[in-house]
């Protein structure tokens, strides 16, 4: 069917309706005439289709700077992970600043301009950044059944091979194994820390143990920190230092108390607890909280250097629960004056985390965000519970995707 696209959704897909009825369609840009394929058609208010055809393409259509996502390809053929190549990348910004700004109105209950800012090229200086191309540090690579490696297509699990790598760091397209067989594995995958050679490590069946974990190092700026080769670590190479920056930046620090009960949640290995360290000194009291075990113990030795720094290993939620109901009163006081840093995964905090944050009421939260819809939900959470949205900003930390960084500050206003 022919389709006028109206507008971005969440999700890399874009917004048209045919005879009342909303259609959602991939690979094309607002303005645009498109012809289109529907796939989906099993919910009855809106249906799932693909760009088959450009008619009439937006001055901001380009080249796609993956030839293997293209939309002259077939799209049960077209690979996945790159869903706004297609698009200039000044206004991929602005569709990603347009769906934080929908998302936080709705779900948020806030009016708030937003603009989606690039990494700076001296923190990522491989990446080329009109192309947005050359910041992958992760890749994950999927084995077909005749053994072969590519990205999944895109909404599908079909392997596609491909012969380039756009999005990855050049270590890592040098070491991308693209014409390779590895019958009977499940995946390869391509990990390029800041330190040291880049990795190619064959997946074979994740429950089988894999002891001694090897560890790998990342630095950023001039500090150091360890973790497991296949670890969390932020993918762009110039992620970490960006949220660092956007975290020293975003404190409040007036409202900064460095003896009060100040927290990392979600912490991985601590990136976010040495941002906060870095910024207000030696004498920061700070405990970074995190699920993954081998991650905590991580983030321990890379906090050393703060004598009032820990890290625990618990479930964010359950931790907060231990917290309120065991914490005397001066610990209290501590929590009511504390910045608390948040970086949860993309379902966000959610409501569980927000009442209990809430209810303990720190000073400020710094919160970081890789899910617009996620992060405007809890703000919309807070709000109810009296903090105030103060501050955003929003970073392009996964060109030619249609993924964004938001990192937001809240205050307790009531
Ligand atoms: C987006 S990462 C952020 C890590 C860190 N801030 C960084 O930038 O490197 C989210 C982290 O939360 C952890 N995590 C996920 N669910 C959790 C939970 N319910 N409680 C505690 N940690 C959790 C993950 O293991 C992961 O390390």
């Amino acid at each position: 069917m022919t389709l006028d696209v109206e507008r971005v959704a969440h999700g890399g897909i874009f917004v048209a309706h045919h005879e009342g009825r909303v259609v959602f369609v991939a690979d094309a840009i607002p303005g645009e005439r498109v012809v289109a394929r529907i796939f989906d058609q099993s919910k009855d208010r809106f249906w799932r289709a693909e760009t088959i055809e450009v008619l009439e393409a937006s001055p901001d259509r380009r080249r796609h700077v993956w030839a293997e996502a293209s939309v002259e390809r077939a799209p049960e053929h077209r690979a996945g992970g790159a869903e706004f190549g297609h698009v200039e990348i000044t206004r991929q910004r602005a569709l990603k600043a347009e769906v934080l700004v929908d998302a936080l109105a709705r779900f948020g209950g806030v009016e708030r301009d937003v603009v989606v800012e690039p990494v700076s090229a001296s923190l990522a200086p491989d990446v080329d950044l009109d192309a947005g191309t050359g910041w992958r540090t992760r890749v994950r690579l999927h084995v077909a059944a005749d053994g072969s490696v590519g990205p999944y297509a895109a909404r599908s699990h079909t392997v596609v091979p491909v012969a380039s790598l756009p999005l990855a760091v050049p270590a890592l397209t040098a070491l991308a194994p693209l014409g390779e067989r590895f019958a009977g594995a499940r995946a390869v995958d391509l990990i390029a820390p800041s330190v040291g050679d880049a990795a190619l490590v064959v997946v074979d069946d994740e429950r089988m143990p894999r002891a001694p974990r090897p560890t790998i190092v990342e630095r950023v700026g001039d500090r150091d920190f360890t973790l497991d080769r296949d670890g969390f670590w932020q993918v762009h190479s110039g992620a970490a230092a960006t949220l660092t920056s956007a975290v020293h930046d975003l404190i409040d620090a007036e409202g900064f108390d460095p003896r009060a009960a100040n927290h990392d949640l979600y912490g991985g290995v601590g990136l976010l607890a040495a941002a906060v360290g870095d910024r207000f000194g030696d004498a920061v009291r700070i405990t970074s909280v995190e699920s993954d075990a081998r991650a905590t113990e991580h983030a321990g030795a890379n906090l050393a250097d703060w004598v009032g720094a820990r890290a625990v290993t618990a479930r964010v939620d359950r931790y907060l629960d231990e917290l309120a109901t065991s914490a005397g009163r001066a610990e209290l006081t501590r929590l009511a004056d504390a910045t608390i840093v948040l970086d949860p995964p993309r379902s966000g905090a959610g409501r569980a985390v927000v009442d209990r944050l809430a209810e303990l009421r720190p000073r400020q939260l710094v919160y970081v965000a890789c899910d617009p819809v996620a992060l405007a939900r809890d703000v919309g959470l807070l709000r109810a519970h009296g903090y105030e949205l103060e501050a955003l900003r929003a970073f392009d930390l996964f060109p030619n995707t249609h993924h964004v960084e938001a990192v937001a500050r809240l205050r307790a206003i009531v």
